[in-house]
């Protein structure tokens, strides 16, 4: 290891990273820890992570390069293909010159696979390939929302990844909008919120240590605006942590229970909490068997495959795989058949995944009202009840798909859908 030519060790980290996102299928943050073992520097750590999720941002676009350069087919979780990509990506998208991009790669490899990469990288770098702008998704998702949404969706889907996204705060309830987007040289979109470029560090932000905002896309802002002013009414938060929602309930007046099965996302939730100065009840418990009197609204923020939030985390797009979309459909029927069952006749019930796909979010909607129309009726969203850019559905739910409010810098893909529980309904369950 102590042989390795300077940089090769950031390049094996990213390595590590990669398979470990790529083959294992663990979220490329869980990842660091275990595969930047051998960083001692912060800003190799920071490389290491750059080289990979770039990696992950351009992969279609890698391998169709690789493909047009290799006589054979290298199998897509071969070694030299992940050392290939890796050289490639910082020659073609990080400005690193090209013998120090192909020769701290190569010590990562032995034998016939080290000359292979050698070969075909050569071989690229004198074509003067590029990458294509926008670059493309997985083939598999680009033919899913092709199917689910529209052409144009994946089109959108692809400029949205080409550059990092903006960063949407929240604001506490009471600070003057205009002046808080001013003082955070931002701009509003909505009331209570503050839209600034992407790159800026969030704890050198004015306001942060004070509580006065906290980061949260504006698609995921809308579950809440959708349940109203609380007035002392009781909320529940299910599938609460971090916190997004649980803050943004408290500070719309609700009295909030908020629950996590997670002891860490828990952890960063009361965090959140103490930073802002919000309060809500909060219990660690397994959200399918929470038991507590009837709420006013509960608000089920479920686990998902999390595909709406591609654009930060492109990983995802190659995590959700069509048994992880099934298998999380499968746990969000059966949360949302239980989070009805916590709510007052009259009340509310709010379902929210930040997903992209039509499996877990019209689908579920539409199996919970066939499974429970006695009891429940669907509580149409109108337009005015949305942010200027966003509108729901010709039944009145809320689906925000790839190029919504493009012009401002977009939005993460979310599904909202309200219900009503109908009064003397005694059905609970
Ligand atoms: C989409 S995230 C919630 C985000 C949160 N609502 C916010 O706005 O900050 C989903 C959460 O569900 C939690 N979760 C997953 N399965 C659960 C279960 N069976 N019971 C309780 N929480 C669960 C995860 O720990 C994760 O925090």
């Amino acid at each position: 290891m102590n042989d390795d030519p300077t940089g090769t060790p950031t390049r094996r980290a990213a390595l590590k990273l990669l398979d470990a996102v790529l083959r294992r299928g663990v979220p490329l943050e869980a990842a660091m820890d275990a595969a930047c073992g051998e960083l001692d520097r912060g800003d190799d750590r920071a490389f290491a992570h750059a080289i990979a999720a770039e990696t992950l941002r351009r992969l279609p676009d890698l391998d169709a390069l690789i493909d047009t350069a290799t006589e054979r087919d290298l199998p897509p979780d071969a070694k030299a293909r992940f050392a290939l990509r890796i050289a490639l990506v910082q020659a073609l998208s990080l400005n690193t010159p090209h013998h120090a991009a192909i020769s701290t790669v190569l010590p990562l490899l032995d034998g016939g696979p080290r000359k292979l990469v050698h070969g075909v990288f050569g071989t690229l770098m004198k074509q003067g390939v590029a990458l294509p702008d926008p670059p493309r998704l997985p083939e598999a998702v680009e033919a899913r929302w092709a199917a689910s949404w529209s052409k144009d969706a994946v089109e959108a889907a692809r400029r949205s990844i080409a550059a990092p996204p903006p960063v949407d705060l929240t604001l506490k309830p009471g600070l003057d909008t205009a002046e808080w987007a001013a003082r955070l040289e931002g701009v509003s979109l909505a009331p209570g919120h503050v839209r600034i470029p992407a790159g800026r560090r969030i704890f050198d932000l004015d306001g942060y240590y004070e509580g006065a905002w906290w980061v949260q896309d504006l698609a995921a802002t809308l579950p809440v605006r959708l349940v109203g002013e609380g007035k002392g009414r009781r909320a529940l938060d299910l599938c609460a942590a971090p916190g997004g929602k649980t803050m943004q309930l408290a500070a719309a007046g609700w009295n909030v229970t908020a629950v996590d099965m997670s002891e860490p996302r828990i952890e960063r939730l009361r965090e959140n909490l103490e930073r802002t100065r919000l309060t809500a009840e909060v219990v660690v418990h397994d959200a399918e068997t929470f038991a507590a009197p009837a709420f006013d609204a509960v608000l089920l923020d479920a686990p998902c495959s999390a595909t709406g939030i591609f654009r930060r985390h492109v990983e995802v797009l190659y995590r959700a795989t069509p048994r992880i979309i099934a298998d999380m459909a499968a746990l969000q029927e059966r949360l949302i058949d239980h989070a009805a069952s916590l709510v007052a006749p009259g009340g509310t019930l709010i379902y929210a995944v930040c997903s992209l796909e039509a499996d877990e979010g019209e689908q579920i909607a539409k199996g919970f009202i066939a499974r429970n129309s006695t009891d429940w009726a669907l509580d149409p969203v109108a337009a005015d009840e949305l942010p200027t850019g966003f509108v729901p559905d010709k039944v009145g739910r809320v689906r925000v798909r790839p190029g919504a409010i493009a012009e401002q810098g977009g939005a993460d893909g979310f599904f909202i859908v309200r219900f009503r529980r109908l009064v003397g309904s005694s059905r609970v369950g």
